[in-house]
């Protein structure tokens, strides 16, 4: 007791000494010396403690935000200092493939860069409790701490500090657990405006190695996509949003979605499905596109079936018919309802939002189009410059079979390839044709058993490509000879008429004669 009571004594009179001193400097001391007094305190500080602290809080602007900074110090500080740091947190990515370890809060790790010693500590302030408060519990706030001598100042803040930035993002950008993205209709319940794009993880197979094609163009392309992803420099200095349109044409089955996933895997980018006929006009177009990441495919399966791409040719075409329809009200209404209902993007909405309102837009974007009918397209549409590259997947060749064959069967020579070859050469077969006839349909099925599975196959694929061409031929021959009958049909009936006309001719002449005749002779009664 007597202990505590002294403590307490000695407490006191400390606390009174201090506060006599404040009221001293604060009194009668003259400003000028205060100053003086306050700047040998900081000369002091900082010879007894010469460095330099950085916080870098988790949150940013209105506490809403999570700082970017913070996020790629924390990944780069994942990767660098885990072997230093005593304590870590494990965090589970990638749908439970990988773990990432960080480091614990209250820890404290050393860096090092140009030979200069930095540390790094992470802490949490966590707000304090209160008994009763009408409000939401403030959330602990986490925050990382740099310190560094000061005469590295300079070094650190401009150099070390971007050089965390930029391989923090990197080792972000590589761990990211990539979407895909499709567009719901705009109306939700009731009519309220739900979120645009709805996301599920984006794990596709397909990638540029199991991509049955000819290996210098798929090499083409994937040269391609590196340079286009390393030239935001270059995209900047010509004043170009930085973004490359790839059409994918060819018939169905040859591999175009497939070819949009591995693209999106090898760039790791997120891939929007844009579905444009869920899309109500180009308003909302354009609010779709802006709310997509800077890393982003955005896919327009069948462009040809998705909008009426053909635009004002069509239109002009069909105006006589329009006209002849504006005079009918129910038609005209019938016509109406049926615009309402279907979508109401414009192609000039498109072209718009991919020429002009794209490069407001920071990030690197891929738009792919896809098409089973090139010739059908709107040649503005596809134009070089909108659409760069067109990319033709086609029926299955040796080089893409050969693909497939190691894909699907581990092999990568067979004594059947040289009679494969040949047929493939004469008969079009898809490649997802020829993948269905590989796959190993029970189990112990080796190579040869597919290999002879596919030749049926492809036989069969001739045979009825020889039938569909004798079919159309005849087809072809039925409808000449249709078209012949009834111009000769014409003919004849022009004939015809022509025979009834003139003999009419000669029959009225007759009649007028004969008219004439009769009127003399009446003339000549009377
Ligand atoms: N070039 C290819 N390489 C590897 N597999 C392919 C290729 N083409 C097709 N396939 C196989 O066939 C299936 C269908 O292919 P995909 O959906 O990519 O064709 P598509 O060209 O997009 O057809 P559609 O025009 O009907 O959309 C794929 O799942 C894949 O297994
Ligand atoms: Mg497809």
């Amino acid at each position: 007791m007597m202990a505590m009571g002294e403590m307490w004594a000695s407490l006191g009179s400390a606390m009174a000494s201090i506060m006599f001193v404040w009221t001293m400097y604060q009194n009668y001391f003259p400003y000028e010396l205060r100053g003086q007094i306050r700047r040998f305190g900081e000369k002091l500080r900082s010879f007894v403690y010469p460095y330099i602290q950085i916080i870098f809080p988790e949150y940013q602007g209105d506490g809403f935000e999570r700082s970017r900074a913070f996020t790629a110090i924390e990944r780069y500080l994942d990767k660098n200092s885990t072997k230093q740091a005593k304590r870590l947190r494990a965090n589970v990515i990638q749908d439970c493939e990988q773990i990432v370890l960080s480091m614990q809060e209250a820890e404290e790790v050393t860096d090092e860069y140009e030979r200069i010693k930095l540390w790094w500590s992470s802490s949490k302030h966590t707000p304090p409790t209160q008994s009763f408060s009408f409000y939401p519990r403030e959330e602990a706030k986490r925050y990382f701490t740099l310190t560094f001598h000061k005469k590295h100042r300079e070094i650190i803040t401009k150099m070390y500090l971007k050089h965390v930035l930029d391989q923090g993002k990197a080792i972000t950008v590589s761990q990211r657990q990539r979407k895909l993205y499709t567009n719901n209709k705009s109306e939700g319940w009731y009519g309220y405006k739900r979120t645009m794009w709805s996301s599920v993880v984006f794990e596709h197979p397909s990638t540029f190695d199991t991509l049955a094609m000819e290996p210098k163009k798929k090499q083409e392309i994937m040269d391609d996509l590196i340079t286009f992803s390393k030239s935001k420099d270059y995209y900047a200095k010509i004043g170009k949003a930085w973004k490359r349109g790839y059409l994918l044409y060819g018939p169905p089955g040859t591999g175009k979605s497939s070819m949009i996933a591995a693209m999106a895997t090898f760039m790791k980018y997120d891939v929007y499905d844009l579905e444009l006929t869920s899309v109500k006009d180009n308003t909302e177009l354009r609010k779709l596109l802006i709310d997509t990441s800077g890393k982003a495919i955005i896919v327009i399966e069948d462009i040809d079936c998705s909008l009426d791409l053909t635009g004002q040719r069509e239109k002009k075409k069909e105006k006589n018919e329009d006209e002849k329809d504006e005079n009918d009200p129910v038609k005209k209404k019938m016509k109406n309802m049926e615009e309402k209902k279907s979508s109401q993007v414009t192609l000039s909405g498109l072209l718009n939002f991919i020429d002009g309102l794209w490069s407001a837009l920071g990030g690197e974007r891929l738009i792919v189009f896809t098409t089973n009918f090139v010739e059908k397209l709107d040649p503005a549409l596809i134009r070089r410059g909108r659409m760069d590259k067109h990319i033709e997947l086609s029926y299955c060749g040796f080089e893409a079979f050969k693909v497939l064959a190691k894909n699907y069967l581990d092999i990568e020579s067979h004594n059947l390839f040289s009679e494969i070859e040949h047929m493939l050469e004469e008969t079009n077969v898809t490649p997802a044709d020829v993948a269905e006839n590989l796959m190993p349909k029970a189990a112990g099925e080796g190579a040869d058993i597919c290999l002879e599975r596919l030749i049926k196959a492809i036989k069969q694929a001739k045979e009825d490509a020889r039938l569909k061409a004798e079919e159309e031929a005849k087809l072809k021959a039925e409808e000449e000879e249709r078209l012949r009958a009834e111009k000769e049909e014409k003919e004849k009936q022009k004939e015809g008429d022509s025979e009834v006309k003139s003999s009419e001719e000669t029959l009225t002449k007759g009649v007028k004669e004969n008219g004439e005749e009769v009127k003399e002779k009446g003339k000549v009664a009377s």
